[in-house]
């Protein structure tokens, strides 16, 4: 998930043109565009069935999603780049190889000839084909290039456990080898419950000399693995691990304030940039504003309090929804100026557009603002 960047000032190229088209013309049956590629891809290749998980029902859309938010950005260069690089290294931990790139292609362009058939024709089949052969190439080499440096995955066991409240864990893991990554990164894990279902978490700390990775996961309703992790999940159990992704990561080159702005269990990673900048004992000032719905909902607020006690630069500000009303956005206007700060956004969907809006506002520029999330980061930069 790139962090977002001003868009690209030119016109669309020929083929982004006509890859539009196509979108326009299918985003009302995008359903039965995703089914019958799946259909697809599964008769003609079925050993790449065992690829997916068991029920396809939760995760059915994400490969087409990804490839046609791909696709849609083609002109996008350096944030597309960044994106498809890290969906080809992720994509190792699946079993993907370079062979099943062309499989899946041709099922893609065999989908969308069927149900854009009122556009459709050999300059719009060129465009996709050479769109598709721009995006599996960058997967493909990224894919390579990470092989030589890294497990396609990681076993880790459970070492600890602590339900939180009701629906809120802190689970901590030892991985099988070390594993690399910085504070404000996340990465996928599988539990043994739900095989080859994976579930994005953040790294709730800043690398630990002992190793251990923890990890906050909050029960959703329908959340297999989310449920499974809070609910089920014991010390001694093994879950897999991905790469770690993202790059809502501390610029170290510069000394500018961090203003971190955490919702729900998206405090985790705005806890391991703090002690991030602990480590490096740079004391620039960190104004973190961590948003929930009831007290009950700062399930970490001590952990919090405890790092401000430690630290004289940090500054933490618990802000409870009153009456259901949200009030993130509006406690980080209260405060400020913060024209000489970087701005960290973790939290659910909602809350970061809301938080970036926010901010915006209040005159921070784009470049300054981080979060994760892929779609609409891509959607942001176009
Ligand atoms: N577990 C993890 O490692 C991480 C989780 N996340 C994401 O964080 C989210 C956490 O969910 P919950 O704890 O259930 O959060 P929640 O729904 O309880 O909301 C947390 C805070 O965000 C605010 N908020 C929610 N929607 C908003 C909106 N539309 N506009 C303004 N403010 C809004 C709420 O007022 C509250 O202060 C999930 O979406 C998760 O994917 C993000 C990063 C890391």
């Amino acid at each position: 998930m790139p962090t977002q960047r001003p868009a690209p000032a030119q016109p669309a190229s020929p083929d982004a043109v006509l890859i539009r088209r196509t979108m326009a013309e299918i985003s009302p049956v995008a359903d039965k565009v995703t089914s019958y590629f799946y259909a697809l891809l599964f008769v003609r290749h079925p050993d790449l069935r065992a690829l997916f998980p068991a029920a396809m029902d939760t995760q059915r859309d994400r490969l087409l999603k990804a490839l046609l938010t791909a696709a849609e950005h083609i002109d996008n260069t350096p944030v597309l780049v960044e994106y498809l690089q890290n969906l080809g290294r992720g994509h190792r931990k699946y079993g993907t190889r370079a062979e099943h790139y062309p499989a899946v292609g041709e099922c893609l362009i065999g989908a969308l000839s069927k149900y854009a058939g009122g556009v459709w024709d050999g300059e719009m089949e060129a465009a996709w084909v050479r769109t598709y052969t721009t995006i599996s190439q960058v997967m493909i080499d990224a894919a390579a290039a990470d092989e030589l440096r890294a497990p396609a995955w990681w076993y880790a066991e459970v070492v600890s456990h602590d339900l939180r409240t009701s629906n809120i864990a802190v689970v901590t893991v030892r991985p099988d080898q070390p594993y690399p990554f910085l504070a404000g990164q996340y990465t996928s894990l599988e539990t043994p419950w739900w095989p080859r279902i994976w579930r994005h978490y953040s790294f709730a700390s800043a690398p630990r000399s002992d190793g251990l990775l923890t990890f906050h996961v909050k029960a959703v309703p329908a959340g297999w693995v989310s449920n499974a992790l809070v609910h089920r999940a014991r010390p001694g159990d093994i879950i897999r691990l991905g790469p770690p992704a993202g790059s809502m990561t501390v610029d170290h080159t510069t000394a500018s304030g961090l203003l971190c702005v955490g919702g729900g269990t998206g405090i985790a990673p705005i806890k391991a940039l703090v002690e991030d900048v602990a480590e490096h004992g740079e004391r620039r000032p960190v104004e973190v504003f961590y948003g929930a719905r009831t007290n009950q909902d700062l399930y970490d607020i001590d952990t919090m309090l405890r790092l401000q006690q430690s630290h004289p630069w940090l500054e933490v500000r618990p802000v409870v929804d009153r009456h259901g009303l949200l009030q993130l956005p509006d406690a980080i206007r209260e405060y400020g100026p913060w024209t000489e700060y970087d701005a960290y956004v973790s939290g659910p969907p909602g809350m970061i557009r809301s938080g970036v809006d926010a901010l915006r506002d209040i005159g921070i520029p784009s470049e300054r603002i981080r979060h994760d999330s892929v779609e609409e980061l891509v959607a942001t930069g176009d």
